[in-house]
């Protein structure tokens, strides 16, 4: 569960600051899929930073998990909130940022390990969920392959296998289709849809484009750093 409450935040601009988020509230759950979409520059990118703890918001609290395992990202030290990111956190950005010299499989288990696979024992797990994490975004064959070997679309899923190699309870996904072709952002998006379902994902996914509405179980637009609608 992402769990919003009454989020603000500024950015310095020049002598002044401009609000890119305005006391927004919004709850994701457990096993949904939840859009925010929005026009250019309505802070759609900004919430999404806060909500996944790569910024502090100025007001308000961001509650990831549920019940005791609730955790308020917006009152962690930065190193607490770097943790936070490696256990419970998921992230995918526009570009998938894979690293050039490593392959699929190395992608994964680097970040894995990152994740705090310590022992011989976890180490080998992890190893073993990266192979099958590649598996379930259809890469089973391409594992021992470098980025500059794969498509946008394969790369994308690399990037999803990356994100969820920790066994995250959050991902947060910004524009996943902006550089991939119509069938390839489908395919991408019904990705998303389909872990988010099975692994139940509480997933905020940013998107300007609408084209994939039906993979999305809830959508909220972003106007002006403020809720406009939600639902449907
Ligand atoms: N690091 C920053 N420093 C200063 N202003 C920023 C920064 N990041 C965002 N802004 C401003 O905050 C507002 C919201 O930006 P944001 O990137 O969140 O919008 P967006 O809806 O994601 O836009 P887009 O769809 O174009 O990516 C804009 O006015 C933007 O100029």
């Amino acid at each position: 569960m992402i769990d919003l409450r009454n989020i603000t935040l500024s950015f310095p601009d020049g002598q002044d600051r401009v609000t890119a988020v305005d006391d927004v509230s919004l709850k994701c759950a457990d096993g949904v899929v939840t859009g925010i979409t929005g026009p250019s520059g309505s802070g759609k990118s900004s919430l999404l930073a806060v909500a996944a703890a790569l910024i502090r918001p100025d007001a308000g609290s961001v509650l990831i998990g549920t019940g005791a395992d609730a955790v308020d990202a917006a009152r962690l030290t930065w190193s607490r909130a770097a943790e936070l990111r490696r256990s419970r956190i998921g992230i995918v950005f526009q570009q998938s940022n894979l690293l050039p010299a490593l392959t699929a499989r190395e992608q994964v288990q680097v970040m894995a390990r990152l994740g705090g696979a310590a022992s011989p024992a976890r180490r080998s797990a992890t190893d073993e969920d990266a192979v099958e994490l590649l598996a379930a975004v259809g890469l089973a064959d391409h594992m021992d392959k470098r980025p500059h070997q794969l498509s946008g679309g394969q790369r994308q899923r690399v990037a999803i296998a990356r994100a969820l190699v920790h066994r995250p309870e959050v991902l947060v996904v910004d524009e996943p289709t902006s550089a991939l072709d119509r069938d390839r952002g489908a395919a991408i998006m019904r990705l998303i849809s389909e872990l988010t379902h099975r692994r139940r994902l509480a997933t905020l996914l940013v998107t300007h484009d609408l084209t994939y509405r039906d993979t999305l179980d809830e959508l909220v637009t972003v106007v002006d750093g403020a809720v406009a609608a939600a639902g449907e």
